[in-house]
């Protein structure tokens, strides 16, 4: 029989405060030296109850940290050229220095061009071609994507060493899986990205040393597919209705079969959400810090 491992829970929401307090400091130093106040601008186009609430903690972590935030809540029928026109506007607006527009999109709107139209300049979300070849090329001044970002930051604080170690990605989007293979490409991990086509993911899941997950199928990996001693990070946030009637969230992994298999896990909620907004306030320093060195 093997022992049941101690699995540790990683603190994300511990992490944030952490982060997000160094960031307050930066800009108070920006705003001393220079008496530029970085400005973040969130478009959201139609009412995403998921998205609304992210967007509103965006905006409260921006003001905590003492940036100006610029909420532009667009309705459902916004048009393609209406949308395009914002983003032309906020990238000549000398007091914006990130754009993030809030995906996914609503249907009728084709996102790529409306990303790739932003400013590589002030692209704090790291989705536009400049940042993502940026960091392809191991170019690490670019922007890169907030929340690969904070699962490589949290994965950096847990483990010794990076280097060397079996990663398995699961969900291969632009906003998560590409980047953080680059990421942990780059680390020296052994990458894999397993995705909805993918055969064998239980099997490259259990040699993982690193199991990230971003699918959006809430509680997909099971207690099984996990390494003994592994280390997890649910990037999954999907709402369920309980028997009581109440909202829960949880994430991709199912977490109590997770538990006593994993190393350590991240928990939703107060695993790897926070840790995005708070790469989202560092991105947006280091984009008015830049703006005032060219
Ligand atoms: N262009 C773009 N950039 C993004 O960075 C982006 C996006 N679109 N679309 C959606 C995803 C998701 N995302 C989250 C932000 C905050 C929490 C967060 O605050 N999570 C809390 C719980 C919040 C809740 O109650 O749902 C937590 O996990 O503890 C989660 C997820 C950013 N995303
Ligand atoms: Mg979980």
């Amino acid at each position: 029989m093997n022992t049941p491992i101690q699995t540790q829970l990683i603190d994300g929401k511990a992490f944030a405060y952490q982060m997000t307090e160094q960031v307050k400091k930066n800009v108070a130093q920006l705003q001393k030296d220079t008496g530029i106040t970085p400005g973040l601008a969130v478009i959201l186009v139609g009412n995403d109850p998921a998205s609304e609430v992210y967007v509103r903690n965006k905006t409260k972590q921006t003001h905590k940290v003492g940036m100006r935030s610029f909420m532009h809540m667009l309705p459902e029928t916004t048009t393609q050229q209406e949308l395009f026109n914002l983003v032309q506007r906020l990238n000549q607006d000398p007091d914006v220095h990130g754009i993030l527009v809030q995906l996914p999109l609503p249907k009728h709107l084709d996102p790529d061009p409306i990303i790739q139209s932003i400013l590589p300049s002030k692209d704090v979300d790291g989705l536009t071609a400049y940042n993502a070849g940026k960091l392809t090329l191991g170019h690490m001044d670019g922007f890169i994507p907030c929340t690969p970002l904070g699962c490589l930051m949290l994965l950096q604080q847990e483990l010794p060493k990076l280097r060397g170690l079996n990663a398995l990605i699961i969900g291969a989007s632009n906003l998560m899986g590409k980047p953080m293979a680059q990421l942990l490409l780059n680390a020296g991990c052994t990458v894999t990205i397993a995705h909805i086509d993918t055969r064998n993911t239980e099997e490259l899941a259990q040699q993982a040393d690193i199991l990230i997950v971003a699918t959006g199928c809430k509680e997909l990996v099971k207690g099984s597919w996990i390494k003994n001693g592994a280390t997890v990070i649910d990037v999954g946030i999907n709402r369920v209705i309980t028997s009581d009637k109440k909202v829960k969230l949880i994430g991709d992994v199912a977490f109590d079969e997770a538990v006593g298999k994993a190393g350590k896990i991240t928990p939703v909620p107060g695993g790897v959400g926070p840790v995005t907004i708070a790469c989202l306030l560092y991105n947006t320093i280091q984009a008015a810090q830049k703006h005032v060195k060219e």
